[in-house]
């Protein structure tokens, strides 16, 4: 496929007058393709919607905030938008400035200091309002999305529901059921508002939708079902994040490491392939980094004092103000005095002078130091591949292939189920220790011990180095060579940061510098903004690219094939292992 992909972007050679009328009919059928083709990469905080001519795609909070009547007596949900940190582990703040101080040779300023020059900071009330206003809700609708959802008012009667969580739809406070009927509602309303295209004419288009690289069979199917036969799409196209990722930056190898709101998820790519024992998910991401600076700001006395991340405005205020002064340039680590205004519908602004010392670093330093998070739940936050459990209508699922595979590939897939469904937490009888024992022995089969084992959260670092360990074995390591020369780091939430590159690039070499792999050190490399793009957009990119392959016209499901032979066609067509 990454030849096709090539062939793209390929002038035309010269030719006969009829060749060339027939490579421009060629252009004006693809140019017309291209604008009747949807790709939808629905992510925790965003949802990404646009044709796959547009040059990027529209991209709106993904929420669906539902009306409710004012005399339910039972409390209304809030569904916070960022996840609390009550366990910092506060040592691990001492590592990171250990590492800063080895990298800057610089003192750091104690955060007492700037603590205490914040103390006497007063905000300055601006004339101008924000030009921010609730969402008005007067005409009572039944429902509303995307910002007009994230700005209504939090004592109007709505409840708001992000649908995805983790990456994963958010089967944890609603039914698959309704959780499908939310996508829906919330999915048709963008493609109207945002692409003016009416529901009633979508039997004219084709849809291209991205799912995780670890994703949950049964969800899969749900949302073929909801794009082809509730929505009424003519055909679809399914395909991994990653492997569209690689697309989007025209890159055809390269370890993927997509850091977005609150998942990271790694795996390796070749020629439009995501090796299956290379694929690593852990639940942490930009919503953490957001609330790790939100902890040190308040430490230091941050100046708009009674902000509460609990509150979607002041939520959404750290978000904002993480996007703005974090870094991961590890030599900017004096203080600098800033400032930032804070906003709020209805309200006059304020303007707030602030003294930044390195918490700005700090903060996305806590994805490569995962431990200063303390998440309680950190053994269920890793994720990797999960088993077909199989369905009745596809007669070739696992169980078959687990009938008909070689003694060596029956050895191996075995010892890999068990320990990834150990640390799902799916095998709820395995304990602690034969859990970490299984990991290890898996992970020592193909890695000789040389990183520790991701039986619970690690380092993006030491994270990258477990899944290219984990990839098919290859001539003289090539294609591990591959992977460490091509790291590539997509979505929002680290890619966006200066520095990050060679914060990265010197974390991984150390991490490899003493083991079997240490010839490849200095060969590694990392790539956050390939051909200048928006990191978070990248994967989109990718599937609009796909749609258009020559390669992939053999993979559309029509809606038609979809209800008479459901799942067994998806196999068939899938352009990854089912
Ligand atoms: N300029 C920026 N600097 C730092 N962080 C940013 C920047 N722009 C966006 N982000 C962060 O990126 C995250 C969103 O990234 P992305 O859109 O890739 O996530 P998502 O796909 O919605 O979520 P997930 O991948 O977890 O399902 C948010 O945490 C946001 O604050």
């Amino acid at each position: 496929m990454s030849n096709t992909l090539d062939n793209t972007s390929a002038p035309s050679s010269p030719g006969s007058k009829n060749d060339q009328k027939e490579e421009h009919s060629n252009i004006e059928n693809l140019t017309l393709q291209a604008s009747k083709t949807i790709i939808l990469h629905p992510g925790s905080s965003h949802l990404r919607v646009g044709r796959a001519s547009d040059p990027r795609p529209v991209m709106i909070p993904h929420v669906i905030a539902w009306r409710h009547s004012k005399q339910k007596t039972h409390p209304r949900s809030r569904m916070k938008l960022l996840r609390s940190c009550d366990n910092l582990d506060l040592d691990e703040l001492n590592r990171i400035d250990d590492t800063l101080r080895e990298q800057s040779n610089a003192n750091l300023t104690p955060w007492k200091s700037i603590a205490k020059e914040n103390g006497k900071k007063r905000q300055e009330t601006l004339q101008e309002g924000c030009g921010w206003t609730w969402t008005d809700t007067n005409h009572k609708p039944e429902f509303l999305i995307g910002d007009d959802a994230l700005y209504i008012d939090e004592n109007d009667s709505y409840d708001l529901f992000w649908p995805i969580v983790n990456g994963q739809l958010n089967t944890v406070s609603k039914s698959l059921t309704a959780l499908v009927a939310d996508l829906h509602a919330l999915w048709a309303k963008a493609i109207e508002t945002f692409l003016c295209i009416p529901m009633k004419d979508i039997g004219k288009y084709r849809a291209v939708l991205l799912i995780p690289d670890i994703y949950i069979h049964q969800h899969v199917k749900y949302l073929i079902d909801l794009l082809l036969n509730e929505m009424g799409f003519s055909s679809l196209v399914v395909h991994q994040e990653s492997v569209c990722a690689t697309y989007g930056c025209g890159i055809s190898t390269a370890c993927v490491v997509d850091v977005g709101h609150q998942k990271t998820s790694i795996s390796c790519v070749e020629d439009g392939i995501s090796h299956n024992n290379t694929r690593l998910c852990m639940d942490i991401g930009g919503s953490d980094i957001t609330q790790v600076f939100a902890f040190l700001l308040h430490r230091n006395s941050f100046p708009y004092r009674s902000c509460n991340t609990e509150d979607r405005m002041d939520a959404l205020l750290m978000e904002e103000l993480k996007e703005t002064f974090c870094h991961m340039d590890l030599h900017r680590v004096i203080p600098e005095l800033q400032e930032f205004h804070l906003r709020r519908p209805g309200q006059l602004s304020l303007m707030y002078p602030i003294t930044l010392g390195h918490e700005t670093i700090q903060a996305p330093m806590s994805l490569l130091y995962p431990k200063l998070l303390g998440r309680k739940d950190e053994i269920s936050c890793v994720h990797f591949s999960k088993r077909n459990p199989g369905n009745c209508e596809d007669p070739f699922d696992d169980t078959y292939l687990a009938l008909t595979r070689t003694k060596q590939e029956e050895a191996w897939a075995s010892k890999r189920e068990k320990a990834a469904a150990a640390v799902n937490n799916d095998s709820i009888e395995m304990k602690q220790e034969d859990m970490e024992d299984e990991i290890s022995q898996n992970y020592r089969d193909t890695v000789e011990n040389s990183v520790p084992a991701p039986a619970h959260i690690i380092g993006i670092d030491q994270a990258i180095v477990w899944s290219i360990e984990n990839c098919p074995a290859s001539y003289e390591d090539e294609l591990k060579r591959r992977m460490y020369s091509c790291i590539l780091v997509v979505g929002g939430a680290l890619a966006n940061f200066s520095g990050v590159e060679n914060t990265l690039k010197a974390r991984v070499r150390e991490c490899i510098n003493n083991s079997p792999q240490s010839n490849m050190a200095s060969q590694v490399e990392v790539i956050s903004k390939a051909k200048d793009q928006d990191p978070s957009m990248v994967a989109w990119k990718g599937g609009s690219v796909l749609s258009c392959l020559d390669g992939a016209q053999g993979l559309w499901i029509t809606r038609e094939e979809w209800i008479t032979h459901g799942l067994r066609i998806f196999r068939e067509r899938c352009p990854f292992v089912w």
